[in-house]
């Protein structure tokens, strides 16, 4: 448990609620404050959630939006969800409105916040949080790829009969449609995964397809997607917390590219410590390039 280490959830729907939930039972917080435009979910949320608190080491109370600028880690999962067949990227608009209002609500951001934008299309409205909040970039980062990553991991796992947390391998770029894997680069206990017996049965564009497709599965199937994603962000506001600098795949501003999107990044208490470069086959580093230039002409839009 770290002293000072209050941390907002703006946005209380099931994604933000299923955060609080996963990142109280860590026992690295002291507060969570709870944050909704809605009242009620507010209430409802606290509520139900201070009896999940009480046996763990953090408190929860409802916030106003004021008060979540002023937190050492401001959550925002607050905005619109996709409906089936709906891209990401269709919920720009409604979602920007929002966010708009969410942090004209917080100013002045306390300036050593690390803000993690979790509402969709992450990566446009990390690049929008990063301009509105007028915090430094390493300071404002999306969780991004790192739940298509984790997918990526059960499935490779269950393909080599391995532990997921043992698969070495990332999804990379636009949290949405564009995004690719980086198989060049993948690996398990040190060995590629091109030198595995399964490497050449394996049907990597169909695992692609799962990965991307696993979000809108689930949205058919109950309406949305929330268990992932909080136990995602609850991870990346563990890293934050404790400095641990583990290196998860998050969305940034990455030079290289002149966007942002999600690289493996090295996380602590300042946000983004630093970003990787993974090195890239010819056609990977192509698909990479056309996931930035996919999100650049929306993100040059804000
Ligand atoms: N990055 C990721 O991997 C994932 C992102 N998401 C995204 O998270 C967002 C939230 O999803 P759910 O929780 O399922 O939706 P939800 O509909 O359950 O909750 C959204 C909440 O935002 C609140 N809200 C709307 N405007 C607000 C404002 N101005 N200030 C404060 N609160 C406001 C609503 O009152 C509602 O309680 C969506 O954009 C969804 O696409 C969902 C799953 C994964
Ligand atoms: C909804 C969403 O972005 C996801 O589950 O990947």
């Amino acid at each position: 448990m770290v002293a000072h280490s209050r941390v907002a959830i703006v946005g209380a729907g099931a994604v933000g609620a299923s955060l609080a939930y996963a990142l109280m039972f860590k026992n690295i917080c002291s507060e969570i404050l709870i944050v909704d435009i809605n009242p009620d979910i507010v209430r409802a949320q606290v509520l139900d959630l201070a009896d999940a608190a009480c046996i763990s080491h953090t408190s929860i109370r409802g916030a106003t939006t004021e008060e979540a600028g002023q937190a050492d880690i401001i959550v925002i999962s607050a905005g619109a969800k996709q409906k089936e067949g709906e891209p990401r990227t269709k919920l720009i608009e409604r979602n920007y409105r929002v966010l708009k209002n969410i942090i004209g609500g917080m100013q002045p951001i306390r300036p050593d916040a690390v803000m993690l934008m979790v509402a969709n299309p992450v990566d446009i409205l990390t690049h929008i949080a990063r301009k509105l909040s007028g915090l430094p970039a390493n300071q404002v980062m999306g969780s991004g790829t790192y739940l298509d990553t984790t997918r990526l991991r059960v499935h490779l796992g269950e393909v080599f009969d391995v532990n997921p947390q043992s698969v070495n391998a990332f999804v990379l770029g636009e949290h949405g449609d564009s995004q690719m894997v980086a198989w060049d680069s993948a690996t398990i206990g040190g060995q590629p995964l091109s030198s595995f017996p399964e490497w050449e049965s394996m049907d990597r564009r169909a695992i692609e397809r799962a990965v991307s497709g696993k979000a809108m599965e689930i949205i058919r199937l109950k309406g949305a997607t929330f268990y992932g994603i909080g136990a995602c962000a609850a991870d990346l506001v563990h890293t934050i917390v404790l400095n641990k600098k583990f290196v998860h795949p998050v969305s940034v501003f990455v030079e290289k590219y002149g966007v942002t999107l999600s690289m493996p990044a090295k996380i602590g208490w300042e946000g983004v410590q630093r970003v990787y470069d993974v090195p890239l086959g010819k056609e990977e580093e192509e698909r990479l390039v056309e996931s930035a230039e996919a999100l650049r002409a929306i993100q040059e839009l804000y």
